[in-house]
């Protein structure tokens, strides 16, 4: 990839901060801690600060635990990174006749997490979520789309995908899922 467009895409971009308080549960079983999800920005550095267990991945359909190790960071990549076609009337009915798509076309996938809560102790994170600058059109990176990569996605400005991500409908399906295009190219999973 075009070390230059990465630069200009992703330096100087936007960040944004959330620290997760977890108390303890008596029955942790019954509730969750920060519901499934996939981090709608680039990149996500997160620490899990006092070492309780609780991050839990999506692998082949299955919740891995993530075991934390002492003072190391983990690096999520998100759905800017990754992103499928989009479908725009639903996702931006504000706009007409868009053009969207995403950085590495789908080469690198966002990855589904979420945390569940203990009996024992709470439990701190901290995550750091890393865009791009407000002002850039997020889509396929112009390096690594031909014949044989053609795009899955259409291009949109950064502004756009930020208020279409805000403007959802807050049902179980993740942004990915909601600008998704079904069809024969590329057919619901
Ligand atoms: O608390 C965690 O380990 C996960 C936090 C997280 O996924 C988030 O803040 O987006
Ligand atoms: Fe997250």
């Amino acid at each position: 990839m075009d070390e230059e467009y990465i630069r200009e895409m992703f330096g100087e971009g936007t960040q944004a901060m959330r620290m997760n308080y977890y108390p303890p549960c008596p029955q942790p079983d019954k509730v969750i801690g920060l519901t499934s999800h996939s981090d709608v920005v680039s990149l996500t550095i997160l620490l899990q600060i006092n070492q309780m267990e609780g991050l839990q991945i999506k692998k082949d359909g299955v919740w891995i635990p993530i075991i934390p190790l002492p003072h190391a960071f983990i690096i999520n990549i998100g759905d800017i990174l990754e992103v499928n076609k989009y479908d725009a009337t639903v996702a931006f009915p504000f706009k007409k006749n868009l053009n969207y798509q995403i950085v590495t076309n789908a080469a690198y996938r966002s990855i589904e997490h979420r945390a569940v809560v203990n009996s024992e102790k709470e439990r701190l994170s901290i995550a750091t979520f890393y865009s791009t600058k407000i002002d850039r059109q997020i889509g396929p990176a112009p390096s690594i789309i031909s014949a044989k990569n053609l795009a899955k996605f259409r291009s949109i400005e950064a502004a756009d995908y930020v208020r279409g991500y805000f403007a959802r409908k807050l049902d179980k399906r993740s942004y990915l899922d909601v600008m998704r295009i079904e069809n024969s190219e590329n057919p619901a999973s």
